[in-house]
């Protein structure tokens, strides 16, 4: 990497070395004097929480996406996530949200995967340091993100665009650019930027020097790496903003000091609020309480049971945050709500929109099938379903394949498959009325299980004993 050329240095006045000194939370009015602007409409919709820096600077932040206000359209949003996971999560899709917004207002959005920054950890809203990853780790999980990425920018545009032009959604690695970096080089052209002052009182900073684990170097020189990202952008991309969760105040500001000082153009930093579980702990990877957004580790059916959870004081305010959904239209949705409560109508098309988003019309239409089968008992929905849904449906289900003798009993189905005991204990579990073949009961051991009403059409028999242990049998050689 060249040596960064120093342009111009000058200290804002307002930004002090005292962390989030220069962070406004930005009124609805002042947001932009178009009522209508991107920043203020978001911040109606609470998913814009902070802005920094609002003012003191050449170009006011509104300004920059508004077409004939003087800003220069389009403009380059980024948000970086570390692939410290194989999959995104909910937490995640917030921040995306925020870059999907950015781009069906005709901006150009960065997601940057940090291949890099996740080998060191990012310490901001931890109190203890991450378990180190391996390199390879790190790279399979940073391709898996990036597919994830992908995907997810792919359903936006197949299924919310209606043919009208958006801005690109362009993924890229971090590593590409510190892969062939001399550290020599690097700490001579970007370490000499930094102030330790500045570096120091970072609230992330602070809160780890004060734990009785500390903070090793690696961790220490994560907000350098995340700021030289945001001034790499800005040279490469024309990135002008760098979105993130409000846990990443600290780091977007060191970036904007460093760009401001290498350049002396102005840059700026938006957050989104932090999703947090009912206990109030932040939803993600470091909590252990993440719904992630791959199929294998959350199926549709839950991502969509997730939402569909959700009490009646949160459901409002997560129909403005992840769905795009305008908000007459929720204002409607919540006003039926009042009359009719127990359909649980907002709660409904919260589930549908994001699983839709996420996993698209077929992952909603699994998601719907997979409840109807389970909530509803309809043999009509469990009779279309895929052995993967089912599978995803009944995650901790037994699952056998079983040749069907003439003459196979309820019985013999229930041992063959391992579900009750041997002896008359087994036999009495039926008898007794804790056994249920396609959400029916079965009482009789000995009937012959009958096609079309046992073994379904896709050749399967769900089994279920006592109230929640369920076992899925495929029949072979129907
Ligand atoms: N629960 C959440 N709510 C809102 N934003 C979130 C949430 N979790 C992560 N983010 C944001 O997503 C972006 C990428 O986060 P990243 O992958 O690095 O995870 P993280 O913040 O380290 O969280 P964790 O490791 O706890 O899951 C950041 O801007 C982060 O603030
Ligand atoms: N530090 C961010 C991820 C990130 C990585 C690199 C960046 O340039 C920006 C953001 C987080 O842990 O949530």
């Amino acid at each position: 990497m060249a040596a960064p050329m120093l342009r111009y240095i000058f200290r804002s006045q307002w930004l002090g070395t005292q962390g989030l000194s220069g962070v406004l939370s930005l009124g609805l009015r002042e947001a932009h004097s178009a009522a209508q602007g991107l920043l203020a409409v978001q911040k109606a919709r609470g998913l814009f929480k902070e802005f920094f820096p609002e003012r003191g600077t050449k170009t006011e932040l509104p300004e920059l996406f508004d077409r004939g206000t003087g800003g220069k359209f389009p403009q380059t949003i980024y948000c970086g996530f570390d692939p410290t996971a194989d999959s995104l999560h909910v937490g995640h899709l917030l921040a995306l949200l925020g870059l999907f917004h950015f781009q069906r207002a005709g901006h150009n959005v960065i997601a940057l995967v940090g291949g890099a920054t996740a080998r060191l950890g990012d310490p901001s809203g931890r109190t203890k340091e991450r378990e180190a990853l391996d390199a390879e780790r790190v790279q399979s999980n940073a391709r898996a993100l990036s597919q994830g990425l992908k995907a997810l920018a792919t359903n936006h545009q197949q299924l919310f665009a209606n043919g009208r032009t958006w801005g690109s959604f362009t993924v890229l690695d971090n590593s590409a650019w510190y892969q062939k970096q001399d550290l020599v080089d690097f700490l001579a052209a970007v370490g000499g930027h930094f102030r330790m002052g500045t570096l120091l009182s970072r609230l992330s900073v602070q809160t780890r020097l004060r734990s009785p684990e500390g903070m090793s170097l690696a961790e220490f020189l994560y907000q350098v790496l995340q700021a030289y990202d945001f001034y790499y952008l800005f040279q490469h991309y024309g990135c002008r903003v760098q979105l993130g969760g409000s846990d990443q105040l600290g780091n977007i500001m060191s970036g904007y000091e460093f760009i401001h000082k290498l350049t002396g153009e102005d840059v700026f930093g938006i957050s989104v609020p932090l999703i947090t579980s009912t206990t109030g702990a932040k939803l993600g990877k470091s909590a252990g309480n993440a719904v992630w957004l791959n199929r294998d580790k959350t199926s549709p059916f839950e991502l969509y049971q997730f939402f569909l959870r959700q009490q009646d004081d949160l459901v409002e305010r997560y129909l403005k945050l992840f769905t795009f959904l305008p908000l007459p239209e929720i204002d409607h949705i919540m006003q039926l709500h009042v009359t009719e409560p127990e359909k649980r109508g907002p709660q409904k098309r919260l589930a549908a929109e994001v699983t839709k988003l996420v996993h698209g019309q077929e992952g909603l239409a699994s998601a719907k099938r997979c409840t109807q089968a389970l909530y509803h008992s309809s043999i009509d929905a469990l009779e279309v379903m895929s052995d993967q849904e089912l599978k995803e449906l009944f995650k901790e289900a037994s699952f056998s394949e079983l040749v069907l003798d003439p003459g196979t009993s309820v019985l013999d189905t229930c041992r063959k498959a391992n579900a009750i005991p041997d002896g008359p204990r087994g036999y009495r579990m039926i008898t007794e009325g804790g056994v249920s073949i396609n959400h029916k009961q079965v009482t009789n051991p000995e009937s012959v299980l009958v096609v079309g009403q046992h073994i379904l059409k896709n050749g399967l028999s769900l089994l279920k004993i006592g109230k929640r242990n369920f076992y899925i049998i495929k029949w072979l050689q129907l």
